[in-house]
């Protein structure tokens, strides 16, 4: 499903962490309402990528494009991606519903509008009966959801997760994974990074980091 030019893009780009080359000299189109699986072993450097991709890490070579823009010259189109962290990256001291109202706010949404907003969220990856709650009383696959929910209230143009199913049992697996691919079927770009064959069989592509110093290999 590719319409128009890529939404996400990336040139040449080249990642160090570490005082290592994790990420050399890919090039990458991402296009609106594809769904991208970014796979390879642990360490293969997906994280890296999709950090960068989100413009929190900046490359040491190559660059960033949304919408053929180059994201280092327009820091404000950070707000069109949004970023479902590994290690989830919720405010613990908060309760679910305020971690996405938070982002909501930030991206500009009245008040009201944010907490209806982060309902319908919440309830999209099954979480809503935990709004209520601080994040630090949640379970590690409950605090994943909320990160999920999170980015789907945004609607953001390109959704990267990162290992977004990893804490979740087989039903839940099934839901975050059906409301990812829901976003992309709104024209949402959707880039997963997994180790989850399944996961992958349901994506249009894989982007293979099979080696950390070695170009990405991709298969459509
Ligand atoms: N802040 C850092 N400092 C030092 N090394 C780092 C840092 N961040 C990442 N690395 C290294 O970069 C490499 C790639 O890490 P990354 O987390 O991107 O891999 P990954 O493919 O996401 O792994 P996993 O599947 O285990 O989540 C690893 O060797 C890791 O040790």
């Amino acid at each position: 499903m590719t319409t128009g030019g890529p939404a996400l893009a990336c040139r040449a780009l080249t990642c160090r962490a570490g005082g290592r080359t994790i990420i050399a000299g890919l090039t990458l189109e991402l296009f609106p309402a594809e769904r991208v699986a970014l796979m390879g072993p642990s360490g293969s450097g997906k994280t890296t990528l999709l950090t960068t991709l989100a413009g929190l890490l900046p490359p040491v070579a190559g660059r960033v494009l949304v919408r053929g823009v180059p994201l280092d010259e327009q820091p404000a189109l950070r707000a069109e991606l949004a970023l479902v962290f590994q290690s989830y990256g919720l405010l613990s001291l908060l309760t679910a519903a305020e971690n996405v109202e938070v982002a909501l706010r930030a991206a500009g949404r009245p008040p009201a509008e944010a907490m209806r907003l982060a309902e319908q969220a919440l309830e999209r990856v099954k979480v809503a009966k935990f709004a209520g709650h601080l994040v630090e009383e949640l379970s590690g696959g409950q605090q994943q959801r909320v990160a999920v929910a999170r980015a789907l209230a945004l609607c953001p143009r390109v959704l990267l997760a990162d290992e977004p199913t990893a804490e979740q049992d087989a039903d839940h697996r099934a839901i975050v994974l059906d409301e990812l691919l829901a976003a992309a079927d709104e024209g949402t770009t959707l880039v997963i990074a997994t180790h989850d064959p399944e996961v992958a069989d349901r994506c249009d592509r894989v982007i293979d980091l099979r080696a950390p110093t070695h170009p990405a290999r991709t298969t459509s």
